[in-house]
């Protein structure tokens, strides 16, 4: 296959959307791009497989006066969201979207990957498509099963996330702190159950667990400082059987998320506190786990994001945007942790919709603007001999 067309992409996007896998299952998701990385000029491509995670690929293209190794990550897994946006191309995978854009992500890859198969690049470029961001860590675990050694170890890494914030193809960017670090966190509230008619015989893990989330809500206004910020989200709530029998146990789920490490530990301390003083206060059980995996704060390398943004304000094809901060995560932090490099945005301009909306709809004409600024700043970095 000669260059991919702007057709071509978007019904490659159409299909990745349609067919969503959840973290680690993205067998299919494998299996479809590894058949479209095949169609692609071979002559300078080596694809690897990790057999220790089924759903990685790897592909590196050797450069042809390589004074360097670059790396560019995408995502490909989706996320348990029931989809909504009445598109012809919806999920065709019950209760599983990609409410996240990593189909865009995917396509984006596939669009740069593709040119530079046609192109042949001057440095090395070896591209990561990566499962479970939205959850279990895929870049940590690649990262620990040796997926970067040797020649596959880049020198500098890039990756991007849409955000349907900015406008179509814009490309956000900041130096130092992109996105939050995040801690998942589990709570379990123990009890007794009894009949709803006597309270005074059972002890009721319902109100216990209401009293530890009100509580909860204390530590970012009362024990954070208002200036750094942070966040905690509970998404996930089990509690009791039937509405008569007075509920024995409750598990709460959620995340933590702030911009430093040190804000995430401060808040994990408030939270036990929290829990162990409620537990004390019902009577109840309580067992409190957290993890935070790869999905530590994504800290911009300083001088690759200098060189990065003084590319994208010049870039004739390229609409630069200085973006604050945000409170999501990303494993690429991690990675970010152990190669320098830069994560940045990619405008997909659907403001009425966050990020894992079931109603998000990402502008497709930001595919072919998003490969277009990718390849220019590859090949703008490429032009630095030393
Ligand atoms: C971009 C994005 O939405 N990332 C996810 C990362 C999930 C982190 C982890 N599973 C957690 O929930 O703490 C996000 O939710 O920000």
């Amino acid at each position: 296959m000669a260059q991919l067309t702007t057709e071509q992409l978007i019904d490659i996007r159409r299909h990745l959307h349609e067919y969503p896998e959840l973290a680690m299952h993205e067998f299919k998701t494998h299996d479809f791009l590894l058949n479209t990385i095949q169609t692609f000029n071979q002559q300078n491509l080596e694809i690897r497989e990790l057999p220790d995670l089924p759903t990685a690929l790897l592909v590196y293209i050797q450069g042809s006066d390589p004074k360097r190794t670059i790396g560019y990550r995408t995502d490909i897994d989706a996320l348990p969201v029931t989809e909504e946006t009445g598109l012809p191309f919806s999920s065709k995978n019950t209760g599983i979207m990609h409410a996240c854009g990593h189909d865009v992500h995917m396509t984006v890859a596939l669009g740069v990957l593709n040119w530079f198969s046609e192109h042949q690049p001057k440095d090395n470029l070896v591209f990561f498509f990566q499962p479970a961001e939205e959850s279990e860590n895929g870049g940590k675990v690649a990262y620990e099963q040796g997926a970067f050694k040797g020649k596959w170890l880049p020198d500098e890494f890039y990756g991007l996330h849409d955000n349907p914030h900015l406008p179509a193809g814009a490309i956000g960017c900041r130096m130092g702190t992109l996105f939050a670090g995040t801690t998942e966190v589990n709570v379990d509230l123990i009890g007794k159950s009894g009949h709803a008619a006597y309270p005074q015989a059972a002890n009721d893990m319902v109100v216990a667990a209401a009293e530890f989330i009100g509580q909860v809500q204390t530590i970012i206004s009362r024990s954070v400082d208002p200036i750094e910020g942070g966040v905690i989200t509970f998404g996930k709530l089990d509690a009791g059987t039937i509405r008569n029998v007075i509920a024995g146990q409750a598990r709460i789920e959620g995340t933590i998320r702030g911009l430093t490490q040190k804000m995430i530990e401060h808040i994990v301390a408030r939270l036990k506190q929290i829990a162990n003083g409620v537990a004390i206060s019902y009577g109840a059980q309580v067992n409190i786990q957290f993890n935070q995996g790869g999905y530590l704060p994504v800290e911009n390398n300083l001088a690759l994001t200098k060189r990065f943004i003084e590319f994208a304000k010049q870039d004739p094809a390229t609409e630069f945007v200085e973006t604050e901060p945000a409170m999501t995560g990303e494993d690429f932090g991690y990675l970010l942790s152990k190669i320098p490099g830069t994560m940045f945005w990619l405008g997909v301009d659907d403001p009425k919709s966050q990020l894992h909306a079931s109603t998000l709809n990402p502008k497709e004409s930001s595919i072919a603007k998003g490969i277009h600024s990718i390849v220019d700043f590859l090949e703008y970095r490429q032009q630095e001999r030393n």
